[in-house]
């Protein structure tokens, strides 16, 4: 991690993954049929709860005392875009955070007026991969107040005049679907836990990452990777993050 003001290290990122352990909070996922599993799994790794309701009937009542709230943009159905709006509004009421992921948003523009639609709430976190934050680079302007994640080889997040970058991870994490998205449902885990948004990014990202690491040493490919990776952030502690974060952080 570089860039920091405040500090940052092994320390802060275990307070955050044993607050999520504590009190495991509930993540509704709005998301894709591509990555419900690898995201339900992924949370549940990291001691949060999955909550996956899409019928719109009945998302607002099932996301009504979750910690945070992710809206995925990925195969998006007209239920689940029926979906949207209750979950922004019951985000409103509650005072839920909300993470947007707005899977290939480049590709489509009714992608794009959805993700015009989320960033009309305050202070949402978008978690994109390079494309598709720059697509929406633009609408996040005008929106402000936006918290910017940007996966990669390395991560970047952005908010206000704040840039925080996370150099963790291994190439395989892009070689299996779905693992992009279920970071974002980590990111939402932490912020459920953690008020400071860009705090609460960089630690579930450098968790991911590290968990990635560890992953890649025991795997023979992409496919017992994604395996695990689930493993590995079940079993993060804080002397794995301090080995891998060192004392610089
Ligand atoms: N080349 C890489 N090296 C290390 N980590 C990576 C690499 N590519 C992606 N990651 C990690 O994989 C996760 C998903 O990121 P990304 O591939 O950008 O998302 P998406 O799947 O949405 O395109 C992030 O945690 C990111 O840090
Ligand atoms: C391939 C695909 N198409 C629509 S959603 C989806 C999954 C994208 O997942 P990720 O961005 O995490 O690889
Ligand atoms: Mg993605």
């Amino acid at each position: 991690m570089s860039g920091m003001n405040d500090s940052f290290d092994a320390a802060r990122v275990a307070s955050i993954l044993a607050r999520v352990a504590k009190r495991r909070p509930r993540i509704h996922c709005l998301t894709n049929t591509v990555a419900q599993n690898v995201t339900a799994n992924m949370l549940l790794a990291f001691g949060a709860v999955p909550s996956m309701a899409s019928h719109p009937e009945e998302v607002a009542a099932v996301a009504a005392g979750a910690g945070a709230i992710l809206v995925n943009l990925g195969t998006l159905s007209p239920e689940g875009e029926r979906a949207i709006p209750k979950l922004l509004a019951i985000a409103r009421e509650r005072d839920i955070p909300l993470v947007l992921d707005p899977v290939f948003v480049e590709l489509s523009p009714l992608r794009l007026r959805l993700a015009e639609e989320v960033l009309k709430q305050p202070g949402v976190i978008v978690r994109g991969n390079a494309a598709e934050m720059a697509a929406l680079d633009a609408v996040m302007q005008s929106a402000g107040g936006v918290l910017r994640v940007t996966t990669g080889r390395i991560d970047r997040i952005e908010g206000g005049e704040r840039v925080l970058s996370v150099a963790h991870g291994h190439e395989w994490m892009a070689r299996v679907t779905g693992l992009g998205c279920a970071s974002s449902a980590l990111v939402a885990a932490c912020r459920a836990v953690e008020p400071d948004a860009a705090i609460a990014a960089a630690a579930a990202l450098t968790a991911y990452g590290i968990a990635g690491e560890i992953a890649a040493e025991r795997a023979a490919g992409p496919g017992s990777f994604a395996m695990h990776l689930i493993d590995a952030l079940a079993g993060l502690d804080e002397a794995a993050l301090r080995a891998r974060m060192g004392s610089a952080a």
